[in-house]
């Protein structure tokens, strides 16, 4: 395996899994070794690490997939198993899932017994290139996305992007707004390349290249404000409005891929970035078409235009009851801490709406 030359994050590219997981698990001064997976990634991802010296089926935790099963009675499903289990400090929980268990995991690892480590082994495009690394870890509450949680880092991220093998193309698709996201808020090169990258069809040599890529894009925010404090409100672009719609989805009964979400919101923070810190429109309208031609489009109608905003008015960035955004003053430039009103952000919502054709 090759170790990425991060500080806070301890991220490796895979080269061969199972020998790569079982010379971490040997580093380590540890007892029992737990696995969390959703109901999928037990099926497709476990057989490949199931063998490794260490990994006991006994030892299997198994949760059910969706974003709609990241809550507090999930959490309480792998306490129970470690504490049933006979977990204590010199434990290991290893997350080996998408974003949904790599969060939820890494938060009931890093408040059992006050803290145990945990590797996470991420299977989705979306949790490789975001997700697993920088430490956010925690749960949805009330309908509210990652309402609970705290900051942890992993103890180790092992990449491998031979999961993706059994991804279908919706999440490829969804973890490439993550990978957009990376790019507008760091390099107008990296947009460029990107933007000639086919995740339609994709071509998984180059796939590899972009995911280390990416990682590093996100690893520089999170070592310059590792509890966002700061610059890392950076990497929340396209968040501020994507929850919302994400929300607003998953309450209407229409749950949508948090990747989609996120460039849905991208779009109206396109715009917002035009009207608040003069990026050319001509820059928003090229990128929102291109996500649009990826993405297609879900319908916000203006009735609802309310009920988004109330979402907004709960993203964590927020401060004294003003809604923060974090936008784009030129391509590769990204501005955090910037207040937006009702009225900017029900424009910004208008413009989303002018792309469904
Ligand atoms: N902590 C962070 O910094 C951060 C960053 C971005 C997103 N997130 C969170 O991550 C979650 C989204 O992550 P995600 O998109 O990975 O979703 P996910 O974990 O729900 O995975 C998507 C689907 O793919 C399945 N799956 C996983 N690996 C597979 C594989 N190799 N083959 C076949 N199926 C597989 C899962 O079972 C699930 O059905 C959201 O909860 C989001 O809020 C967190
Ligand atoms: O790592 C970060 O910081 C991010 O904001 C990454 C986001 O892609 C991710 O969706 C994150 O979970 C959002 O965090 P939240 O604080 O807005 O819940
Ligand atoms: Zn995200």
């Amino acid at each position: 395996m090759v170790r990425l030359n991060f500080k806070v994050s301890n991220v490796y590219m895979a080269e061969n899994l199972a020998d790569d997981l079982d010379q971490l698990l040997n580093a380590y001064n540890r007892d029992k070794v737990f696995v969390l997976t959703d109901d999928n990634s037990f099926r497709y991802c476990y057989p490949r690490i199931a063998g490794v010296k260490g990994i006991d089926a006994a030892r299997t935790i198994v949760i059910e997939s969706g974003d709609d099963h990241k809550h507090i009675e999930a959490v309480a499903k792998v306490w129970k198993a470690l504490s049933n289990g006979g977990a204590d400090r010199k434990s290991v929980l290893i997350n080996l899932g998408g974003g949904m268990p790599t969060d939820l995991g890494g938060f009931a690892a890093a408040t059992f017994k006050r803290g145990i480590r945990f590797i996470n082994i991420p299977t989705t495009l979306l949790s490789q290139v975001d997700a697993s690394v920088g430490g956010k870890t925690g749960i949805n509450f009330e309908g509210f996305k990652n309402e609970i949680g705290v900051f942890q880092q992993a103890d180790a991220v092992l990449v491998d992007t031979q999961f993706f093998e059994t991804l279908d193309s919706d999440n490829l698709v969804s973890g490439f707004a993550e990978m957009i996201k990376h790019t507008l808020i760091y390099t107008s090169q990296g947009w460029n390349d990107l933007k000639s990258f086919d995740i339609l069809n994709p071509d998984f040599v180059r796939l590899k290249q972009l995911v280390a890529e990416s990682i590093s894009i996100k690893d520089f925010f999170v070592e310059a404000d590792p509890r966002e404090q700061g610059i890392r409100k950076a990497l929340n672009f396209g968040h501020t409005l994507g929850h919302a719609i994400e929300s607003f989805a998953l309450k209407a009964g229409s749950p949508m891929l948090h990747g989609h979400a996120v460039a849905y919101g991208m779009i109206g923070e396109l715009y917002l970035s035009v009207t608040k810190l003069g990026l050319p429109r001509a820059e928003a309208d090229a990128i929102s078409a291109e996500i649009t031609r990826v993405y297609g489009h879900f319908p916000v109608l203006a009735e609802h235009n309310d009920v988004i905003f109330e979402w907004t008015r709960h993203d964590k960035k927020n401060e004294d009851d003003r809604i923060n955004f974090s936008l784009l003053k030129a391509i590769g430039q990204v501005e955090v801490n910037v207040n937006c009103s009702k009225a900017d952000i029900l424009d910004a919502m208008d413009y989303y709406r002018s792309f469904n054709k």
